[in-house]
C-alpha cells in the first residue's frame, strides 16, 4: 500500500501528482473491498449507508488504513490546491457552516422535507414561519456541504447526512449541542483567556461567560432537558468502535493481578465497565463508585443477577477520601479530562490513604500524540476535543508526560508503569503502582 504523504512526519512541500497516485492506489484497495464483499458503496444519496460501509474489525484493518491514507492526501491535496491565501479565508468562514446548521437543527427542517420525494422551499418557509428567500439563503449554503439538494428547481430532498438529522436522535443531539451551547462560548475564548489566564476553575470559563457565569456543570444541573440532550450527544461521540469498553477489558494484562481481584471503579456511572470485566474475569469483585446515587441504582437495578454476588454500588465524591481500602485495582475512566492538573491532582492524592502496596490505578481515557506524528485525521479530532474541555471546563486532554507529572506530583510512591493504546482504540491505558515499602 502506498504510504500517504503528511502521515507521521509533517510534509510541507508533497507533489500533487504523488498526493493523487496516493489516493488513486488506496481508492483501489478500499473499492476492491467493497466489491469484493457486496458492500454498499459509500454515498451522499439519500439511500446512501449512514457510515462508511466497512466494518472495525481486525481482518479490516488495512482497509482501515487505507481509507485512512485516503483522507490523508484527498485533505492535503485539496488545502494545496486551494492555496494559503484563499485557504485561510475559507477558514475562518466556518462560522458560516455552523451557523446553517444551527438554523436546520434549530427548525427543524429535516423533519419537515419529506423522506421520499421533495418540497419547494415557500411551503418550508411556510412551516418554518421564515420567508421562503431567507429559508432558501441558508439551505443552498448547506446544500454545498451535502446538507439537503436541489433535485429540480426551488424544491428540496434529503441526502444521507441531512436524513441522519431526522433519523438518528444522537446526531440531532449531538449537531444541536454544539450549535447551540458551545459555539457561542467559543467566541468567548479569547475573553476567558484575558480574565482569568490561569485559573483551572469550571467556573472561569468562556462556556460561563457565555452563559450568564453559569459552568457548564451548574447549567447543566439547573436544565434537566439540555442535561439529557448533553448525554446523548456525548454518547453520539464516544459510541463507535475506537472508544468500545472491550479495548480495555482485552488491552490489558488483567491476567497478572490475583485471581480474585477487587476493582474500585472511581466514577464509574451505572458500573457497565465493571460488567463487561466480570464477564471476562469470574472471580473478580467490584465496587462502582459514583456521585450521582440515580446512576448507580440504575446500574444495581439492571445487573444481571448472576453477577450480584460480585458487585457493589457506593455513593462517593472522588475528590474526598477513598472510602475502600487496600483493593487491588482504582480504575479512573473517562472523569479526569473533565478537570484542571489541580482537580486531577486532588483525585490521585483522594486515593492515597486507602492504596496497599502493589495496588494498581488504571486510568482508562486518551493520551495526547505528539504533534504531527499520528494520522492526521485522528490528531485534529483528539485536539479539537483538547479545546473543547479547556473552553468548557478549563480542563484538558493530557500527553503521556502529563500524567507521569500526575502521579510523581501526587506520591512520590507511584511507580508509573505504562501508557499503552490498544490496537483499534483511540483511547490509552495509563498504569501506575504504588509501591510502599
Ligand atoms: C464521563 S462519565 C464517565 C463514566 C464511566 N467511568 C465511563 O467510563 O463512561 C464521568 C462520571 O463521573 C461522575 N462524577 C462527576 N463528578 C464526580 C465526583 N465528584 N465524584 C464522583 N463521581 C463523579 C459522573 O456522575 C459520571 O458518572
Amino acid at each position: 500500500m502506498a504510504t500517504p504523504p503528511g502521515t507521521g512526519s509533517v510534509q510541507l512541500r508533497p507533489k500533487l501528482s504523488e498526493l493523487a497516485a496516493t489516493i488513486s492506489a488506496n481508492a483501489k484497495i478500499v473499492e476492491d473491498y467493497l466489491e469484493s464483499k457486496g458492500l454498499p458503496y459509500p454515498s451522499f444519496a439519500a439511500d446512501g449507508p449512514s457510515n462508511f460501509p466497512i466494518p472495525q474489525t481486525p481482518e479490516t484493518e488495512e482497509i482501515h488504513d487505507a481509507r485512512q491514507a485516503l483522507l490523508t492526501a484527498s485533505k492535503h491535496i485539496y488545502d494545496l490546491a486551494t492555496g494559503p491565501n484563499e485557504y485561510l479565508r475559507w477558514l475562518v468562514w466556518n462560522y458560516n457552516d455552523v451557523s446553517t446548521l444551527h438554523v436546520i437543527v434549530s427548525f427543524e427542517i429535516p423533519k419537515i422535507v419529506p423522506l421520499e420525494g421533495d418540497i419547494s422551499y415557500a411551503e418550508i418557509g411556510e412551516k418554518c414561519k421564515v420567508p421562503e428567500l431567507k429559508i432558501r439563503q441558508v439551505l443552498r449554503l448547506a446544500m454545498v456541504n451535502r446538507l439537503f439538494y436541489e433535485p429540480r428547481h426551488g424544491y428540496v430532498a434529503h441526502t444521507a447526512a441531512s436524513r441522519l438529522l431526522r433519523e438518528d436522535p444522537l446526531m440531532l443531539n449531538w449537531v444541536s449541542y454544539n450549535t447551540d451551547d458551545l459555539a457561542p462560548a467559543s467566541l468567548k475564548v479569547v475573553d476567558a483567556l484575558k480574565q482569568f489566564p490561569d485559573s483551572g476553575e469550571t467556573s472561569d470559563t468562556a462556556f460561563a461567560l457565555a452563559n450568564n457565569n453559569e459552568s457548564l456543570f451548574q447549567f447543566l444541573g439547573a436544565r434537566p432537558e439540555r442535561a439529557k440532550r448533553f448525554g446523548q450527544a456525548m454518547s453520539a461521540f464516544s459510541t463507535g468502535q475506537g472508544y468500545a469498553v472491550e479495548h480495555l477489558v482485552n488491552g490489558y494484562n488483567w491476567g497478572k493481578l490475583p485471581k480474585d481481584a477487587t476493582v474500585v471503579d472511581v466514577g464509574g456511572a451505572t458500573g457497565f465497565v465493571c460488567v463487561e470485566l466480570a464477564k471476562a474475569h469470574s472471580d473478580f469483585k467490584f465496587i462502582v463508585e459514583d456521585k450521582v446515587k440515580a446512576q448507580l441504582e440504575l446500574g444495581e437495578s439492571t445487573l444481571d443477577p448472576a453477577l450480584k454476588p460480585r458487585f457493589s454500588y457506593l455513593v462517593h465524591d472522588f475528590f474526598t477520601e477513598q472510602p475502600v481500602k487496600g483493593a487491588d485495582v482504582y480504575l479512573i475512566r473517562w472523569c479526569m479530562h473533565n478537570w484542571s492538573d489541580k482537580y486531577a491532582a486532588t483525585m490521585i492524592k483522594s486515593l492515597v490513604p486507602a492504596l496497599k502496596s502493589g495496588s494498581k490505578v488504571i486510568i482508562n481515557e486518551l493520551a495526547l500524540p505528539e504533534p504531527g506524528k499520528s494520522n492526521p485525521w485522528e490528531e485534529r479530532r483528539i485536539r479539537t476535543l483538547d479545546m473543547v474541555m479547556m473552553m468548557c471546563l478549563n480542563a484538558l486532554e493530557r500527553e503521556e508526560g502529563d500524567w507521569k507529572r500526575l502521579f510523581a506530583e501526587a506520591d512520590p510512591r507511584f511507580k508509573f508503569e505504562s501508557c499503552t493504546q490498544p490496537p483499534g482504540c483511540l483511547m490509552n491505558i495509563v498504569e501506575a503502582t504504588f509501591v510502599d515499602e
